[in-house]
């Protein structure tokens, strides 16, 4: 493999499990010139562990059985990359061509390093810059959370955008060939795919295709046992292509839904490789072709689904060792380069480490920000710009109404659980579920007010402050006392106040008080529900209503 030098002892933490005991670093694997694109160490004692500190950043260590293995976290360099993109954006107000641009670099910066090919980064940084600068602005949502969120939309479309799934075959046995270079995992995956549609109800049969190592032939057969699975091989004297097409009748006779070839890999791509895997092709007629690639290879790893794809025509790769890689480079160039997707992703040694690819959880994986993304989604869900602009005016303009108040609550209920979109709000996960719970209670209480209030009242709750004909009704019609009723009034220009207040402080970036909000909103909650012992509790708090109330009166 050009550009490649292996100065390995081992190519997987199996080996390095392996390996002597004592020593503090066991065994190293290194491709490429200048990266440490796959390491595995294993420690009996912590040296290991002090040295993981700086140059292992990105890195995991991992608890095993008697001693610790040091792993690459996946892609967890560029997620540290990406990281610091997101903190130059603190502080500031609204995304801009000019406070993007260093963000931009890094995000440039740490792309490459992962090696994603050049012309997939320059393509992928001019998408986001255009994107993030014409975002519309979701209020609540900060500049830098809003980049996270067109950053990880801009990743899953990178990947394929939705998970590409097996294709099978109408009639007959589905034939998946599987081709790839020696090494890297193809014997393995055929097990393991067996396994995976084992577990979808499909009868399988493996096909040992692979002539040229006989090895290869009893690894398979040992794979098959594992897991359960028959075996056609014909030993080494017979034309794969012929194999293939033996394999493929006697799985028909058996009516077996589908079969995994196996091919024999190379050392790299030559013409008699291509040319066989074309016999082959031509033989059985495969539903899919899936190039195996080894996520550790980088970019490399695209260009081979190209260059194969050129050849002999794919459907898909499946990208092995996904478990080793620190970088990423193969899962988000593969795509973009070759055009095919990606169908599944090897994570490990053992049989069930196999997974389609999901691109967009491959995309969270990669930003490590889940609940950023999931935030800024559901806020933006619900609220449409206009909406929150329109919103901001009232507030400011001190005309928030019940008919705002409403289509507050209502956005929240949409918002799903009440708590859990709390917990997302930074500075907000002081408060208790108990204190969520009387919250949502108390939006539900007001609620039943607020439905019985004509159109003009909730319009202008100023007719309600004023009238008590009007308030009787309201509790009458609500089942509720009219003492409540004046209650809710006087709430609502207290909220009135309050939310002028924290708009105030949101433009003055200053975060709102959001435990003093919860809080009074709890209090108001229990005086609302007007018990004796909450009466006396919170009697400021109602005399603050009712001095709110006769201060609306005098007007
Ligand atoms: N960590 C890790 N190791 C893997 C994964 N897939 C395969 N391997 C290991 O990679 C090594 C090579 O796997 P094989 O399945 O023998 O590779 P192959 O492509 O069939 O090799 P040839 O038959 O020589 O072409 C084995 O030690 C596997 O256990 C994976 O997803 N993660």
């Amino acid at each position: 493999m050009e550009g490649t030098r292996t100065l390995a002892l081992s190519s997987s933490p199996a080996a390095a499990r392996r390996g002597p005991e004592k020593a503090a670093v066991y065994s190293v694997h290194f491709r490429h010139l200048s990266t440490t694109s796959s390491l595995h160490l294993r420690a009996a004692q912590s040296p290991v562990l002090r040295a993981s500190s700086s140059p292992f950043q990105g890195w995991r260590r991992r608890r095993r059985a008697g001693g610790l293995v040091v792993r690459a976290e996946m892609f967890g360099q560029l997620t540290t990359g990406l990281e610091s993109a997101w903190n130059k954006l603190r502080g500031v107000d609204v995304l801009t061509k000019e406070n993007i641009a260093e963000p931009m670099r890094d995000i440039r910066r740490a792309l490459l390093e992962a090696d994603v090919s050049l012309p997939v980064v320059r393509r992928f940084i001019e998408s986001v810059s255009e994107k993030a600068v014409g975002t519309d602005v979701i209020r609540g949502v900060s500049p830098d959370q809003q980049l996270v969120k067109v950053v990880n939309d801009e990743l899953v479309q990178l990947m394929g955008g939705e998970v590409s799934d097996l294709v099978f075959a109408k009639s007959g046995p589905t034939v998946i060939l599987l081709a790839g270079l020696q090494g890297v995992g193809k014997t393995t995956v055929c097990a393991k795919l067996a396994s995976y549609l084992k577990k979808m109800g499909k009868s399988c049969m493996l096909v040992a295709a692979d002539v040229y190592r006989p090895a290869a032939i009893d690894q398979l057969t040992i794979l098959g046992k594992k897991v359960g699975v028959p075996v056609y091989s014909e030993g080494t004297d017979t034309k794969p292509s012929q194999i293939a097409k033996n394999g493929l009748k006697e799985a028909k006779s058996q009516k077996t839904d589908v079969i995994i070839v196996d091919t024999a890999g190379r050392l790299q791509v030559d013409k008699a490789m291509m040319n066989e895997l074309k016999e082959v092709k031509r033989a059985v007629n495969p539903t899919e072709v899936l190039l195996v690639v080894d996520a550790m290879t980088g970019q490399e790893a695209a260009g081979l689904v190209s260059s194969f794809n050129d050849e002999i025509g794919i459907t898909g790769a499946i990208l092995t060792k996904l478990d080793g890689d620190s970088r990423g480079g193969a899962a988000l160039s593969v795509k973009e380069v070759s055009g095919k997707p990606i169908k599944f992703v090897g994570q490990g040694e053992r049989i069930e480490d196999l997974e389609p690819f999901y691109p967009d959880r491959m995309a969270q994986r990669i930003l490590g920000m889940g609940d950023v993304l999931s935030f800024v989604e559901k806020a933006q869900e619900v609220m449409r710009q206009e909406d929150a602009e329109e919103l901001q005016k009232k507030i400011l303009s001190a005309k928030f109404n019940f008919n705002d108040f409403l289509k507050q609550t209502q956005m929240i209920a949409k918002m799903g659980s009440f708590s859990r979109l709390i917990g997302m709000i930074p500075g907000m996960n002081k408060v208790t579920p108990a204190q969520i719970r009387e919250a949502e209670k108390n939006l539900k209480f007001m609620e039943s007010m607020i439905n019985v209030m004509t159109p003009e009242e909730r319009e202008r709750p100023e007719l309600l402050a004023e009238s008590r004909e009007r308030r009787k009704r309201v509790a009458k019609d609500s089942g509720k006392t009219e003492q409540q009723v004046g209650q809710l009034v006087a709430q609502l220009f207290q909220m009135r106040a309050r939310m002028q207040k924290m708009m105030g402080a949101m433009q003055g970036k200053d975060s709102p008080d959001m435990n003093e909000l919860m809080e009074s909103m709890k209090a108001e909650e229990q005086a609302a529900a007007g018990t004796g012992g909450r009466r006396r509790k919170y009697g400021n708090l109602r005399q603050r209503q009712l001095d709110a109330m006769r201060g609306f009166r005098r007007r």
